[in-house]
């Protein structure tokens, strides 16, 4: 399988290729040259079985002779040994057609764990195979930096570095990132929004002569690893509900949109989705795009669910290339609009082909604080603020026979103030993470400044020397 760029001038790649670059040197985001699929029966076999086959049956074809089967077997058993629940991701009846699919039992307790465990292995693998290093960047607003510090720390191959918004993570998210005592692991604190981080993580990969001297890779979303690892819990849910013999919807609390586009890329390898909801908070860019054609950037406002607090939605460029009908100049034309002027607009045709994939809704804060009161008292459980957007936003498409999945994206306790404000229950850590507040931090905190946080990167990643 190769994978193209979807601005059409950095060369195809191979999975590990794809893997490794993070991000196309055209300052694309790569994707499959054709999307393999699952037949009727293939799928229905998925039903029942353990979530690491599933995933190695999914994803497989994405990967074909470039990984062993034998060694991608032992990585997906790898990533996945680890969550606390043997599920994996376990599915949770909240209403009467009305299902909550739980990604948050892996290390960091959000569901960046499910695809991070399997990316680090993957770039470990690879990189011993080519015997070089990496230098990873990522941009956060809280989740993505923890669960790859997580998956990174103390690994030979890698020194990580992740630029989050000081100030605007919660103290847990925070902590997860600054308490990790491996010398490998850089938690870059930057005076901006996770806007500003994700601007600057994607300036360093279209900085060629800096890419190269520190053979840069990226964790977040623009990595198809990432992607591919978040297609398997759609069939896993799906499967449980009935799929292939009915239709399942899903809606996704969503910011960069990498997790409902690996919907997307579900259902384009044959699992029967109806539809895909986008759920968002008050930073309703992707909302507004389907509402009117025209994608606009505006400021950014601080929410209870801060991992949403997103306007330049990353993948959203995936789904643009797809729906227009791959086409690379039309996406480089848009792409280059929103970088001189913060809009584009949206083809109609293409307008259309995502209209009828896709719903969007947002919801605010006053709803979004309800709906974590009315769910405890009348389910009985506490909501993380992104899961609730998704449960708010859910609501709205419940009509039909189709069972509904909203996406629970964290646990509550990640976002303790919010959800003790809105239902006056505390929520508890994991054990796992008792000792977070006791630990001492470390991070470095620096100026929104390319230069800057360049320099910082050479004087402390290991890799500078070998590409230099
Ligand atoms: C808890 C949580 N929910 C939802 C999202 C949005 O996911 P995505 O960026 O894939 O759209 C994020 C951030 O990515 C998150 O951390
Ligand atoms: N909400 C994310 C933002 C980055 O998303 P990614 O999926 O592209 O890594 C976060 O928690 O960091």
């Amino acid at each position: 399988m190769q994978y193209v760029s979807t601005r059409g001038r950095a060369p195809a790649l191979s999975f590990s290729g794809a893997v490794l670059a993070g991000l196309a040197r055209d300052g694309g985001l790569y994707v499959p040259e054709r999307w393999p699929t699952l037949s009727a029966g293939e799928i229905a076999a998925l039903a029942g079985l353990p979530y690491s086959e599933v995933a190695f049956r999914v994803i497989e074809p994405f990967v074909g002779d470039d990984i062993p089967q034998d060694a991608l077997r032992r990585m997906i058993d790898g990533a996945y040994a680890g969550f606390h629940h043997p599920a994996v991701t376990p599915l949770v009846q909240i209403g009467p057609n009305h299902f909550l699919l739980e990604l948050f039992h892996g290390a960091t307790i959000a569901f960046k764990d499910v695809a991070m465990q399997l990316l680090a292995r993957l770039m470990d693998h690879v990189l011993a195979e080519k015997g070089e290093r990496a230098t990873i960047v990522g941009a956060t607003s809280g989740d993505t930096g923890s669960a790859a510090i997580e998956a990174f720390r103390g690994r030979e191959n890698t020194d990580i570095f992740i630029l989050f918004p000081h100030g605007r993570v919660s103290d847990v998210q925070r902590r997860q990132m600054t308490t990790v005592a491996d010398a490998n692991v850089h938690a870059i604190a930057l005076e901006g929004t996770f806007d500003d981080c994700q601007a600057q993580v994607k300036a360093m990969f279209n900085h060629l002569a800096f890419r190269d001297r520190v053979h840069l890779s990226g964790v977040n979303s623009i990595n198809w690893g990432r992607i591919v690892a978040q297609v398997v819990y759609y069939f896993v849910a799906a499967t449980a509900l009935g799929a292939p013999h009915r239709k399942v919807s899903f809606t996704v609390p969503t910011g960069n949109f990498g997790d409902i586009f690996a919907g997307h890329v579900a259902r384009q390898m044959g699992l029967p989705i109806r539809t895909l909801v986008i759920a968002t908070n008050v930073n309703d860019i992707l909302v507004r795009t389907l509402e009117t054609g025209r994608y606009e950037t505006r400021g950014v406002s601080a929410t209870m669910s801060p991992s949403m607090d997103i306007q330049v939605s990353s993948n959203f460029e995936r789904l643009l290339f797809e729906a227009t009908g791959r086409d690379a100049d039309a996406v480089t034309a848009m792409m280059g609009s929103l970088s001189q002027s913060g809009a584009f607009d949206v083809p109609a045709g293409a307008l259309a082909e995502i209209r009828a994939g896709f719903a969007a809704g947002r919801a605010d804060e006053a709803e979004t604080a309800a709906a974590i009161g009315r769910m405890l008292r009348e389910a009985d459980y506490l909501l993380d603020p992104h899961t609730a957007t998704g449960v708010v936003v859910a609501e709205r498409h419940l009509a039909g026979t189709a069972p509904m999945v909203t996406l629970a994206t964290a646990h509550p306790a990640k976002f303790p103030d919010a959800v003790s404000a809105a239902s006056g229950r505390h929520p508890t850590l994991p054990e796992r993470l008792g000792d977070i507040f006791a630990r001492d931090e470390r991070q470095s905190v620096l100026a929104n400044d390319r230069g800057r946080i360049e320099d910082f990167i050479l004087g402390r990643t290991r890799a500078a020397s070998l590409g230099a």
